[in-house]
């Protein structure tokens, strides 16, 4: 049970079995409602941020928000307050918990197999170094790539082990468009993680890799772990974080 009150994509076991709705009175419902009423005051403050940076003369920034108010501009009869706020709420539910729950499960596994752990921290190592996270277009790698700024999708005809086996994002036209997105916050985070933070388990014992229950594959136990910083950190994170 742990497991399911800790992710938001958690199912109610009402929706399967409608008599467990009359047995909790309602309760389910008015806290979705009462939640539902905060989320939406909180979408409006944000629509309303980028609204009043507008009036003050402020260019519009370039962020999704900017955006869509930009089109209700143009189609205030299609684009109103209510598409707006669900579209904010459809990229915040499906692009959070997705992504923290794979890099948990990510984590779990390198502490489980430290050799692993040790070879990715090497290949970070050389490939990224110590003065910055990130290697900036590693997609456009000339040294991996043949001409790579050129669009050619016959580069992955066989070329790429068993890459077009994976499939976590879905297929075809209702497939997930938070992918690239998605591959790059997890890449970053888990390099930057390894980079930054000597990370062991924090007992012998092998981490529990069981699945919890919900709609996004949560771990059944959190993942801990003990860390230590490294070098890095003071020299690169540290100085990127802003005094509240
Ligand atoms: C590791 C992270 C993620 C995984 C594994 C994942 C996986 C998926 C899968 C399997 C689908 C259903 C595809 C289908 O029905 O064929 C989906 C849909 C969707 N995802 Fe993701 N996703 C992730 C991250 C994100 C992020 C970061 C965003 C947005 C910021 C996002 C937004 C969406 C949306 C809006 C849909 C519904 C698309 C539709 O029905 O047309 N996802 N995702």
């Amino acid at each position: 049970m742990k497991a399911v009150v800790r992710y938001g994509g958690v199912s109610n076991p009402g929706d399967f079995m409608p008599i467990l709705n009359w047995i909790d009175s309602g309760y389910f419902k008015k806290k979705v409602i009462s939640l539902a009423e905060e989320i939406d005051k909180f979408f409006l403050c944000l629509m309303d941020e980028h609204r009043n940076e507008e009036s003050l003369g402020l260019e519009r920034k370039n962020t999704m928000i900017d955006h869509l108010l930009s089109l209700q501009e143009l189609q205030p009869d299609y684009c109103i307050d209510e598409i707006i706020k669900g579209l904010i709420l459809i990229m915040l539910v499906a692009g959070t918990d997705t992504l923290a729950v794979t890099l948990e499960w990510a984590m779990s596994n390198l502490l489980n197999h430290p050799s692993i752990m040790r070879k990715t921290r090497d290949e970070i190592e050389n490939q990224v170094g110590q003065e910055c996270l990130d290697k900036p277009h590693l997609s456009k790698d000339p040294t991996i790539w043949d001409d790579p700024t050129s669009f050619k999708p016959e580069r992955f005809d066989g070329g790429e082990g068993e890459a077009h086996k994976l499939m976590p994002f879905g297929l075809g036209k209702r497939s997930c468009p938070g992918s690239g997105l998605a591959q790059r916050v997890v890449d970053l985070t888990i390099g930057s993680l390894i980079q930054c933070f000597e990370r062991e388990r924090a007992s012998d014992k092998k981490i529990d890799m069981i699945e919890g229950r919900g709609t996004i594959m949560p771990k059944a136990e959190r993942l801990k772990a003990k860390c230590k910083t490294l070098p890095i950190t003071k020299k690169i994170l540290l100085p990127q974080v802003q005094p509240i």
